[in-house]
């Protein structure tokens, strides 16, 4: 049972084993030890092609089998912390694990046994009517989906993250629905969670791709009091399609990888009181900055998948899991140097990430270059006199000017060892060739943002660009007027048409050039892309072997 001050805990819940697990005759590979201790018995084939089963010991807050319904659930992990929302705190809660491992399930429930976020609901507006009456609830449902943000109470919109000047994240434009029941609150959740479904004909492929974010929200007029944000993640098998053939996929993939490793390092932040959160790592993080800071209580539910075969997708979740808090090891586990093994087996990958995600952080504290000037005219260029004759026109141009943007791209976004030229490829190692791929995947998907941001605001410019050049005919054609000036101004009209899209250009074709790269990298990465045996480490203690 959850204590009502614990700031973070990590529990597993098991699913049993469905129908096509038992018509193919897939055993239950993990056993429950004690109500803190899981088992995972893997079946592995030595050198000599004799059987053996390895077993693998992971203490959690909580490990719940198949027998704990999703009441129970409730009762022992999240309900002891909603209350805490009224007192201020912001209560998370994640679900994570691979497709079809019972996140939907923990959540969402099913009739006869409703999830978290109804026995939440019920409970929510219990403490609010009994002792709370000031406190109004909202409710907002966004989608995650490849670094983008979709309202999906308000037809999958697209949603803009910004920080203000007081650090605070704020997505615009996302719709708070105000909810006086239980019964509005899960009608309204009914209708994002089939917006989310009915996106995967559309914008998103698979729902299990996206994490989607629920939050609830306690206020007292404006000001928000305390919250409860339910966060049903991708399906964490996800982040490993970066071989794949489709970029779309290898991109996706990318970025769910990146944002599990981000959370990972921010919950491990917040257990370990450490003083710099790196929320920035990923979309995800970011729009999540409130459950890392102050007063906040999370609770990760590792949903796992019993069948044998699914047995390295539940290693790898159990592995994440224990990594998010590192629980004091020895003692109840029983785990005879498992844990560290555990630990000490995590992808190469992993651990590159999470020094990288640091850095990144760190250097984007530091400089923040990307409004440098593009062109060479400055805003006082165009204050001459046949500007100042039309005021209104003089302002648009200022306002509007192309010299805010930069047209051509940041020169610090080249990936640190994503191969300055093909034959790099070829050289790199496969741990250096991931590292490297994954970064560049990162620059691509900002690229691509600010490309699109930079064509709008180009266009606007060309607008303005337009309207100054009438104004110029207008005045030009008027009795005595001074041709000179004309010439002078319109050339300068022009020449910064000129830089702007020359600028414009060799940003598309830096990003040409990284869609290539990537291309290539990929390729050289399912091809290198050996049979590693991560779990092998040759150093396998033989009382934790059986013959089967
Ligand atoms: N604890 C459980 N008890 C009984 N059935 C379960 C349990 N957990 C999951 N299931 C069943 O397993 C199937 C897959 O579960 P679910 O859809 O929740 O997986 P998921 O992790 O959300 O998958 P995805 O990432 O694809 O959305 C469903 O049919 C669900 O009813």
């Amino acid at each position: 049972m959850a204590d009502k001050d614990q700031r973070i805990q990590v529990i597993v819940r098991k699913r049993p084993l469905n129908s096509k697990e038992r018509q193919r005759g897939e055993s239950d590979i993990l056993i429950q030890r004690s109500p803190n201790t899981l088992i995972v018995k893997e079946e592995k084939v030595k050198v000599d092609l004799t059987r053996y089963i390895e077993e693998h010991y992971f203490t959690f807050d909580g490990v719940y089998n198949e027998d704990v319904n999703n009441e129970q659930l409730y009762r022992a992990t999240v309900q002891p912390i909603v209350q805490a929302a009224f007192q201020g705190a912001k209560v998370t809660c994640f679900a994570y694990g691979q497709t079809g491992s019972g996140k939907t399930y923990t959540m969402m429930g099913e009739a006869s046994t409703p999830g978290l976020y109804l026995q939440a609901a019920n409970d929510l507006f219990y403490y609010r009517d009994q002792y709370y009456p000031k406190i109004q609830l909202t409710v907002a449902f966004y989608e995650i989906y490849c670094g983008k943000l979709h309202d999906l109470l308000n037809d999958r919109h697209i949603l803009h993250v910004r920080e203000d000047a007081k650090q605070n994240v704020n997505i615009v434009g996302l719709q708070y629905k105000p909810v006086d029941g239980v019964e509005t609150l899960m009608n309204i959740i009914s209708y994002g969670m089939a917006a989310r479904t009915t996106g995967q004909t559309g914008a998103n492929d698979d729902s299990s791709r996206s994490h989607g974010v629920l939050e609830i929200s306690l206020r007292e007029g404006r000001a928000v009091k305390g919250k409860v944000t339910f966060i049903d993640l991708a399906g964490s098998e996800r982040g490993a399609d970066v071989s794949n053939s489709d970029a779309k996929t290898r991109f996706d993939g990318a970025e769910i990888n990146k944002s599990l490793l981000a959370l990972k390092e921010c919950i491990r932040a917040l257990d370990q009181d450490k003083k710099h959160t790196p929320f920035r790592g990923s979309k995800l993080t970011l729009v999540l900055k409130d459950s890392f800071v102050g007063n906040c209580r999370t609770v990760m539910i590792a949903n796992v998948s019993p069948g044998i075969n699914s047995c390295e997708h539940t290693l790898n979740s159990l592995r994440y899991a224990d990594r998010v808090k590192e629980l004091k090891k020895g003692g109840g586990s029983g785990s005879k140097g498992q844990d560290q093994l555990a630990n000490a087996l995590m992808l190469p990958r992993q651990n590159n990430n999470v020094v990288r995600y640091i850095k990144q952080e760190e250097e984007e504290q530091e400089d923040t270059p990307y409004l440098k000037m593009a062109t060479k005219n400055t805003t006082n260029e165009y204050e001459r006199p046949i500007l100042k004759q039309n005021t209104n026109i003089k302002q648009s141009m200022l306002k509007n000017t192309p010299n805010k943007t930069s047209y051509i791209s940041p020169k610090n976004q080249i990936p640190q060892r994503a191969a300055h030229d093909y034959e790099e490829i070829e050289n790199m190692d496969i741990e250096e060739l991931t590292a490297g791929h994954e970064n560049l995947i990162g620059v691509i998907l900002a690229e691509e943002e600010r490309l699109i941001n930079t064509h709008r605001k180009m266009i606007d410019d060309m607008v303005d660009a337009i309207k100054v050049q009438m104004a110029l005919l207008g005045e030009v054609d008027k009795p005595g007027s001074d041709v000179e000036l004309y010439v002078g101004e319109l050339d300068k009209i022009l020449a910064m048409k000129e830089d702007m899209i020359r600028g414009f250009r060799s940003q598309l074709k830096n990003f040409n050039g990284h869609l290539r790269m990537e291309e290539a990298m990929a390729k050289a990465f399912s091809s290198r892309r050996a049979p590693i045996d991560v779990f092998d480490l040759g150093s396998h203690d033989d009382d934790l072997l059986q013959d089967i």
